[in-house]
This record gives structure tokens, sequence and C-alpha cells, in this order.
């Protein structure tokens, strides 16, 4: 079982308010279709979860809403929910254009945070999509939060959830650079503790309400499954069952 994250940088123009970055998508929808028409089998599980990219964080920044900053009004909730929802509807009509069972799983409708800001993601859902022979795909968004109101919940979260759950096999972030990046550029191979990077890691260029790369990479080495960070050049690789990019571990 592989979950995929398809990183909101890569599939839209992060630093234009609600552009797609059209090439991108198409681009990652071929490898995906690539790899699914390759399974021969037809057994292979594929979750998707993107992230938002320019669709989501800018309406998320306005309105001050975070991980932990929340917010108590509708307008707001619909607001960055309705980006998200958009950003869903233009990756799941270019999995369709591609023949791809892909149904949308929205995170408002069913995950919440408790007081301390745990996440509850009911995945039962997700399960029976899967035996079912649909490809699930969930998305960054915002979620009811005790005591705070509704709070955003990252994809890179919500992969690192699903992937406990479900017990994945694989695990691929999808970004906007070739992986993590060390001090000259070049990607650093494999990551087995924060302090390996620390110095390096950053928050993202573009405005983003849920850490950049400091936080995935901190939440991805929680995981006992190894995980890979990689651009949209390492996608069809990965789905290859290849290690491009950064292997945290
Ligand atoms: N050491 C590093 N190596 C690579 N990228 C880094 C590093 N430090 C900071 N970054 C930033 O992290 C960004 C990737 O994180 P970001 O959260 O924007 O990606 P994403 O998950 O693809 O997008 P989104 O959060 O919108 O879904 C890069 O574009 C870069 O700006
Ligand atoms: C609603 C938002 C801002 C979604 C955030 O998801 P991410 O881009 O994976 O961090």
């Amino acid at each position: 079982m592989i979950v995929l994250k398809l990183g909101g940088s890569v599939i839209t123009e992060k630093d234009r308010a609600e552009t797609l970055d059209g090439d991108a998508l198409e681009r990652a929808a071929d490898a995906i279709e690539t790899a699914l028409a390759d399974d021969e089998d037809e057994d292979e599980r594929l979750v998707i979860v993107h992230g938002g990219g320019s669709f989501g964080h800018h309406n998320a920044s306005e309105h001050g809403v975070t991980t932990t900053e929340g917010t108590h009004e509708a307008g707001a909730v619909m607001d960055i929910h309705g980006a998200m929802g958009t950003l869903n509807r233009f990756v799941l009509g270019r999995l369709h254009e591609r023949d791809l069972e892909a149904v949308p799983v929205h995170p408002l409708s069913t995950a919440s945070r408790d007081d301390d800001g745990d996440l509850d993601l009911p995945t039962t859902q997700v399960r029976t999509l899967l035996g079912e022979g649909f490809v699930p795909v969930l998305h960054g968004d915002v979620i009811a939060h005790a005591g705070t109101g509704a709070t955003i919940v990252s994809g890179d979260e919500l992969v690192v959830d699903l992937a406990r759950q479900l017990g994945a096999d694989r695990i691929g972030l999808c970004s906007t650079v070739p992986g993590v990046l060390d001090g000259n550029d070049e990607v650093i191979d494999e990551i087995v503790a924060f302090e390996d990077a620390a110095d390096v890691l950053g928050e993202s260029d573009a405005t983003d309400v849920t850490g950049g790369m400091a936080a995935k990479v901190r939440a991805l080495l929680e995981l006992e499954a190894e995980a890979s960070i990689f651009g949209l050049e390492g996608l069809e690789p990965f789905l290859a069952g290849e290690n491009p990019g950064t292997t945290i571990e």
C-alpha cells in the first residue's frame, strides 16, 4: 500500500493566490496513471493526499488560522475549506481524465482534534474505498478542534496518520524540491535523525501555515516505515519502487 502526497507547492503556483500549476498536475497524473497501468495484478492500493499550495494557505493566513490558532467563524471555515475543495476538484478531474477511479475524502467532515491538538482521523471509509478498488483522495483542510474552534490539518499530518493506521509499505512526498537540500543545495540522500539536517531545514519560501520542510521531516521521522521526499521527476521512479530524493527512516 502506498500513501502519496502531492505537495501544494508542486501542483499550484504557490506565490499566486488560487493558481493551479496545470502542467505539473498533468505530469503527476500521468505518472500515477502509468504506475497503476503497470500494476498487472491490479492489487496495488494507493491513497493520495494533496496539500494546499496557493489554495488554502493564503485563505488560512488571511483568517489567522494555523494548526494551533483556531477560528469560530463559519465564514473562515467555508473560505479555507472551499479553496481546498476547488483544488481537490482539479486533482480529481485530472485523474478522471485518465480513467482512474479517484474519489474525494474531505477531512472537515470526518476528522477532528482533541483539546491537546491530537488528531483523530477515522479511516474505515478509506479502507473500504481501497478494498473496493477506488483511489481515495484526501487533502489538507480545516477541521474541528476542541476548545479552539477549527484549525488546519496539513496534508503531511494526514499522510503520517494514514500511513500508521493503514500500515503503508511506502510513503512518498512529492514536493517542489528534488529532496531535502543541504547547505550547498545538494540533495541529502538519507536522514535518520532530525539533528542530521536541523541546520538546513526551514519553513516554506511561500505563504505556508503548516511549517514547510522542517515539519515534514520531523513528522516522517516518527514513522516506522521509511518515507521519501522527492520532486516531480522522482514521482514515476518512486511509484515504480525506487527511492528517489531523500529517504527518511
Ligand atoms: N533544506 C531544505 N530543503 C528543501 N526545501 C526546503 C528546505 N528548507 C526549507 N525548504 C522549503 O520547503 C519547501 C517545501 O515545503 P512545502 O510545505 O512548501 O511543500 P509542499 O508540501 O510541497 O507544499 P504544501 O505545504 O503547500 O502542500 C520548499 O519549497 C522550500 O521552500
Ligand atoms: C488548508 C490548508 C492550509 C491545507 C494545508 O495542507 P498542506 O499544504 O499539506 O500543509
